[in-house]
């Protein structure tokens, strides 16, 4: 193993296709540099656990304000990784809006991708990244995605999708997601499936790597 790790930063609005650019870059390279050689860290594990409060008070949380993430601990991941030493990610339960009782083990890869909304918001996370890439997906398809993702996968329903949305998420995309477009190296159009980006992220960390 190298001394160090490569990081890819992936930010952008919610439902633009961040996870699912990850999962490929991660399943393709991973058939070509083996098993273990590259990891993701999503920046939603990192939202604070709030055992203080009850669900119905968790239930109404701006999660699309950089508050609501504890960046220090993950910025403390990053760096004990760049370190070559492995950590333990909390593991997230979006369907009663708190941190789990459960972690996962991380042992350092050669590549790390970082993805998450507000990312490229935190100069000190900014700093960490060897690139930076913004989805650009139109906000109208992230709502779409978004609706059917959250009743499918996070328990919502279509009106607390949308009572939310109005509420936190699109105003907070307006404040924080967008402004932070401009740190990104790479701003890619439409979404995870965007050929061009994949073929173009994956030349990149090889060229890291050499
Ligand atoms: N280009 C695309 N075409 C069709 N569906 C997509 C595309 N990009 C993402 N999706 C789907 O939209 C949903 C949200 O994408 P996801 O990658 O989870 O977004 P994010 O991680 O940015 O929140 C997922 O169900 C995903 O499979
Ligand atoms: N309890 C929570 C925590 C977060 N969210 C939403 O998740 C979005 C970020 O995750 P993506 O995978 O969509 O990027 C963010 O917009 C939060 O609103 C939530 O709904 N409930």
């Amino acid at each position: 193993m190298n001394s160090t790790s490569i990081f890819i930063g992936i930010a952008g609005a919610s439902a633009s296709g961040k996870s699912l650019l990850a999962q490929t870059i991660h399943q393709e390279l991973q058939a070509e540099l083996g098993n273990g050689a590259i990891s993701i860290i999503k920046e939603d594990s990192y939202y604070k656990a709030r055992d203080d409060l009850t669900f119905e008070e968790r239930e109404r949380i701006n999660y699309d304000h950089p508050n609501a993430f504890d960046h220090d601990l993950l910025i403390e991941h990053l760096d004990a990784l760049h370190n070559q030493q492995t950590v333990e990610i909390p593991v997230y339960d979006y369907t009663v809006h708190n941190r789990s009782d459960r972690s996962k083990t991380l042992a350092p890869t050669r590549v790390i991708i970082v993805e998450g909304i507000l990312l490229l918001n935190d100069k000190t996370i900014r700093k960490r990244l060897d690139t930076k890439v913004f989805m650009d997906t139109d906000l109208d398809i992230c709502l779409l995605r978004r609706l059917k993702r959250d009743i499918e996968e996070r328990g919502r329903t279509v009106d607390s999708v949308i009572e939310q949305y109005k509420r936190t998420v699109r105003p907070m995309f307006m404040e924080f997601v967008q402004p932070s477009k401009q740190y990104a190296d790479i701003i890619v159009p439409r979404g995870g499936k965007n050929r061009v980006v994949i073929e173009m992220l994956k030349a990149r960390i090889k060229q890291l790597l050499q």
